[in-house]
């Protein structure tokens, strides 16, 4: 699992945008071969939907062959009803980008058959080829989409109770009535976001700081469901300074050496998509003709001598630009005071 850490929640947000965008531009998706999202809803996406928007204004990013799937929805609660997540997401998101409103797909909380509308999002999911990149957010108690404490790690689809510490948490848009907050939803599946391909967690926030901690040092635990993350091949939390407070100093330490490390390697403009480092690196240097090497995560020449990969994430079939000039010699030498260090 990677953590990125941002300064604050502007920050957190800018970058889930900015990665969204770069994963969605570099799949090229058609109508054959669309894109499969997974959305979230609540306070955390909110920035991330407004940058995405605006990326969409300037036409860095267009939904036209993305489908989406949301992660959940209440129960009982009008469709067009101001905090449905119907009427969240419509208002956050599909109203302002050009999205296909078909292939929008979000749990239908007034079905009369509510068991079978949750097989029915399984089977949606399914036919369309899975999940490609899942975003999400948590709760203070460290629940993923509804999956609220105790929840299966191994769940789908289907209905759940809120817990009352939830209940309790988005009473806020309610106007702060707990008895207007609706108790049961529709929620995806702990496993249902794991079989995405990519997981992205947005975590901001001191309140989600214990959560946050739980999740990343300590073990997968079905108290707090997001530390299923763990077990997932390809999972990503984005968060904010605030939401390390329950962190070891040396936990944080490590994840932004981790960062750097890997930033240094890309480029600082990289968003460093997962993957995109070894599927862009090509075994041979074509200026040298020496083969490169990989040794502990770094690039080497035949000589050993570190320097920065030449890869871009723009595509990643792109050609390596050709220039071999060596980095500036400051920043070798931070390398190698970092890596010797
Ligand atoms: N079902 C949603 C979750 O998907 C969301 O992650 C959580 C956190 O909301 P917020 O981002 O507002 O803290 O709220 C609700 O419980």
């Amino acid at each position: 699992m990677r953590l990125i850490i941002r300064q604050d929640y502007d920050e957190v947000s800018s970058y889930v945008a900015h990665y969204v965008k770069e994963r969605i531009n570099q799949f090229q998706p058609t109508p054959e071969r669309p894109f499969v999202l997974g959305l979230p809803t609540g306070s955390s996406p909110i920035g991330v939907y407004a940058k995405l928007v605006d990326l969409h204004r300037i036409g860095q990013i267009s939904f036209k062959n993305v489908i989406t799937f949301n992660m959940d929805e209440y129960v009982g609660l009008p469709r067009n009803h101001p905090e449905s997540y119907h009427s969240f997401m419509w208002n956050h998101l599909f109203k302002h980008v050009d999205i296909n409103m078909k292939h929008v797909h979000i749990l239908d909380g007034n079905a009369t058959d509510l068991d079978e509308e949750c097989r029915r999002f399984e089977a949606l999911i399914a036919r369309v080829g899975g999940i490609e990149l899942f975003l999400g957010g948590i709760g203070p108690d460290g629940h993923i989409a509804f999956n609220e404490p105790g929840s299966s790690l191994t769940s789908r689809t289907r209905v759940k109770t809120l817990a009352y510490e939830t209940i309790i948490a988005n009473a806020r848009f309610f106007e702060g009535d707990v008895t207007k907050v609706p108790k049961l939803a529709l929620t995806v599946g702990v496993a249902t976001v794991m079989d995405a391909r990519e997981v992205l967690v947005v975590i901001t926030g001191a309140h989600k700081s214990i959560a946050l901690a739980k999740c990343i040092e300590e073990g997968v635990n079905h108290m707090w469901t997001v530390s299923a993350m763990q077990m997932h091949p390809k999972g990503l939390i984005v968060c904010d300074e605030d939401a390390t407070l329950e962190l070891h100093v040396k936990t944080v330490k490590y994840f932004k050496s981790i960062e750097h490390v890997h930033q240094s390697l890309i480029g600082p403009h990289n968003l460093g998509l997962q993957g995109n480092l070894l599927r862009s690196m090509k075994d041979t240097d074509e200026n040298t003709g020496k083969r490169r090497k990989l040794f502990l995560g770094t690039v080497l020449n035949d000589d050993r001598e570190p320097r920065a990969a030449s890869v871009s994430s723009s595509s990643s079939n792109e050609e390596p630009p050709k220039s071999t000039e060596p980095k500036k010699n400051g920043d070798t030498g931070g390398w190698k005071r970092k890596l010797e260090s």
